[in-house]
């Protein structure tokens, strides 16, 4: 018998079976059929693809907040978005399970241009899919976090529709970024402004270096946050402080910010790898452990955050009983540790 394993990335693994009769000559017979196993199983690996492609979608539409329903146009606003190109947003995925996400656009201070916001979308779809990720660091390259939206975009989508859409498309993005099953930090290193302080707010902590300033400045350009960051930031510091933050567009440094609740830690280093170090080891003591366990963790806090209090409850107990009884549960009856 001749059986193979074909395997497709993304279309998974087809089997492949000869079974050739030697004693009443059908060999030949069985290689006929060949032509017929290989439709079958491009047939079976397409089945495969279009299961796991609806299963992606599904989840997509899941985690996001706005669809077709809302009047929203998502490949209408990509295609407009796809033509106003420049800069990069980058990933890397690394051994320990922390991924780095920069935002590349040096020269405009990481302003995202229009692919940078469709690269956004495609760099969540790929952390959603990481399974073994715990944690998640984004900053912007050149020692500056990020100055919002593209101004030059800005004004190429200023009319209603494509703003709307715009909108709806960057909320989507950033409210799927919020519920990564990820402990996520945005390192502030240099400004934070308008769509760049909106993202700082989708993470689940903010550390700052010297010198650096979160900063809506959304009011001096005729505007209000529009990427979820005015009620993300309501529930961080309060609505009292959010319209000091808004309607004053005020600037919040390491000190203030940390007096605020909008930023956890203020960092010794101005230097940007340093920085990026000093983040990466106080990630780490949050994202040590099995992935399940840190994944869980954050997955409860994900619901708390969100859902009405029964809601939040069913879901805990839900999340506990994929960590009940696991891997690292059970080691942990055995060792037995104290908790000094
Ligand atoms: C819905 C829109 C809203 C949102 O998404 O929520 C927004 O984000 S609107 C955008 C809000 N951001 C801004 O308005 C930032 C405007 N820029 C600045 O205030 C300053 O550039 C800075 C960020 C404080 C940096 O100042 P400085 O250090 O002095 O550098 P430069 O000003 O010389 O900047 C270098 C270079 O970068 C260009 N730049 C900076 N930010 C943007 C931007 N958001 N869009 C486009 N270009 C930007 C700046 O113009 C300089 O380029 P040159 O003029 O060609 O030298």
């Amino acid at each position: 018998m001749l059986s193979t394993l074909v395997q497709l990335p993304e279309l998974g693994t087809g089997e492949l079976h000869l079974e050739p009769d030697r004693h009443s000559g059908q060999e030949q017979d069985s290689w006929k059929e060949l032509p017929l196993r290989l439709t079958e199983m491009a047939l079976a690996l397409w089945k495969n693809f279009l299961q796991i492609t609806m299963k992606r979608i599904l989840q997509q539409r899941r985690l996001s907040l706005y669809n077709g329903a809302h009047g929203y146009e998502e490949e209408s606003i990509k295609k407009k978005l796809q033509q106003f190109s420049g800069g990069s947003v980058n990933l890397v995925k690394e051994d320990n399970g922390i991924a780095i996400l920069t935002l590349n656009n040096p020269k405009l201070m990481n302003a995202f241009t229009g692919t940078m916001m469709v690269e956004l979308q495609e760099r969540v779809t790929e952390l959603e899919n990481w399974k073994d990720g715990k944690g998640l660091i984004i900053h912007g390259a050149g020692n500056t976090f990020c100055s919002g939206s593209d101004l030059n975009v800005v004004k190429e989508i200023s009319n209603s529709q494509d703003g709307m859409n715009m909108c709806m498309f960057m909320q989507n993005t950033l409210t799927r970024l919020m519920r990564l099953p990820l402990i996520s930090v945005a390192l502030v290193q240099g400004k934070a402004f308008g769509g760049g302080a909106e993202l700082t707010t989708a993470c689940d902590f903010r550390l700052m270096t010297p010198g650096s300033e979160i900063r809506f400045v959304h009011k001096r350009m005729g505007l209000v946050p529009g990427w979820g960051g005015g009620a993300r930031l309501v529930r961080l510091v309060g609505g009292g402080a959010a319209l000091q933050l808004l309607a004053g567009a005020e600037r919040a440094g390491p000190e203030r910010a940390l007096a605020l609740g909008l930023a956890e830690l203020a960092l010794p280093s101005a230097d940007e790898a340093a920085a990026l170090a000093e983040a990466r080891a106080w990630l780490s003591q949050y994202t040590d452990g099995p992935a399940a366990v840190v994944r869980a963790a954050k997955k409860v806090v994900t619901a708390a955050r969100e859902l009405p209090l029964e809601d939040a409850l069913r879901t805990e107990k839900d999340i506990f009983g994929t960590v009940w009884g696991g891997p690292a549960n059970l080691e942990a009856l055995v060792r037995r540790p104290k908790h000094k």
